[in-house]
C-alpha cells in the first residue's frame, strides 16, 4: 500500500501579509520544511504544490508541482501527479504535526477510506448579527461541532472521484473531506491536536514562534 503526502503550499498568504506563506520561517525553518519533515518519515513520497515561479528548496525530501488558483485546484493537481494508493493531504500552513496524528489518520483511511484530523469545539460560538459592526446575533449550539484540521487521509481514487464530481458540478469547498462527504462517503473524525493550528494571521505566526522552541526541543 503506497502512501503519499500531498502538501498544498501554493497559497499567497494574503491574511498574513508576508508573501507566499510556505516560505515564512519560524525559528529558522520554513512552514513548508516543517511540514515536509513531519510527514516524510511516514510516507513513500512527498509531493508539494508551490506558487507559480517558485522552486523547492534543494534540501527537502520532496518533489514539486505548480499549484492552482485555489486550494481545491491545487489538491486536484497534486492528486493527478501521484499513483499512491492512499494520500495524506496536509496544509503547509500547519507546521506542528504530531506523529501520533499521522499514524491515526493512516489507520483510519486504510480502514474506512476517508478521515480527517479534527477537534471538538471548546469555545462558545455566535452567529454575528446582520450589517454594521460585528454584534451578537444568535448563539450557535456547540454540542457535536468539531473544528476540522489537516492532515486528511483518503484512498486516492476516492478523493480524485470527489474532486472530479465537484469540478463537473462547479462546486467548491474549503477542504477535501467535505468533497468526499458530498459523495455520501463516510469520513472519520480523528482527534487532532491544538498544536495543529493553521498559521493564517500575524497572531498565529506569533503563536508559532512562541511554540517552536518547545516543539523543536521535544520533537514530533
Ligand atoms: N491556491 C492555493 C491556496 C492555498 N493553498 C494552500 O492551502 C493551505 C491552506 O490555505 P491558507 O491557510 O488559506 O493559505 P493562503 O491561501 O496562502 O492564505 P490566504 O487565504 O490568507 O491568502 C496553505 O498551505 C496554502 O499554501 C494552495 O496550495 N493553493
Ligand atoms: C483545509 C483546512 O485547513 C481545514 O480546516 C481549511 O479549510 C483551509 O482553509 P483556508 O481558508 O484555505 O486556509
Amino acid at each position: 500500500m503506497k502512501v503519499a503526502a500531498l502538501i498544498p503550499a501554493a497559497g499567497s498568504g494574503t491574511r498574513l501579509g508576508l508573501g507566499p506563506k510556505a516560505f515564512v520561517t519560524v525559528a529558522g525553518r520554513s512552514l513548508l520544511a516543517r511540514s515536509v519533515a513531519a510527514l516524510a518519515p511516514h510516507v513513500a513520497e512527498v509531493l508539494v504544490a508551490l506558487p507559480d515561479g517558485h522552486a523547492l528548496p534543494p534540501d527537502l525530501p520532496a518533489r514539486a508541482i505548480t499549484g492552482g488558483a485555489t486550494r481545491q485546484a491545487t489538491v486536484h493537481a497534486l492528486l493527478r501527479a501521484t499513483d499512491a494508493d492512499v494520500v495524506l493531504v496536509h496544509d503547509a500552513a500547519r507546521p506542528f504535526l504530531p506523529a501520533r496524528v499521522i499514524a491515526a489518520l493512516c489507520q483510519a483511511a486504510q480502514t474506512g477510506g476517508a478521515a480527517t484530523a479534527a477537534l471538538p469545539v471548546a469555545d462558545t460560538l455566535v452567529q454575528a448579527g446582520a450589517a454594521g459592526p460585528p454584534q451578537w446575533g444568535h448563539l450557535v449550539p456547540r454540542e457535536g461541532l468539531w473544528a476540522v484540521q489537516t492532515p486528511q487521509a483518503f484512498g486516492r481514487e476516492l478523493l480524485l472521484r470527489a474532486h472530479e464530481a465537484a469540478a463537473r458540478a462547479g462546486q467548491s469547498a474549503t477542504d477535501d473531506a467535505g468533497l468526499v462527504a458530498r459523495l455520501g462517503h463516510a469520513v472519520a473524525l480523528v482527534p487532532g491536536d491544538a498544536r495543529l493550528f493553521k498559521v493564517t494571521t500575524p497572531g498565529d505566526l506569533a503563536l508559532a514562534q512562541a511554540l517552536a522552541p518547545v516543539w523543536d526541543a521535544e520533537g514530533p
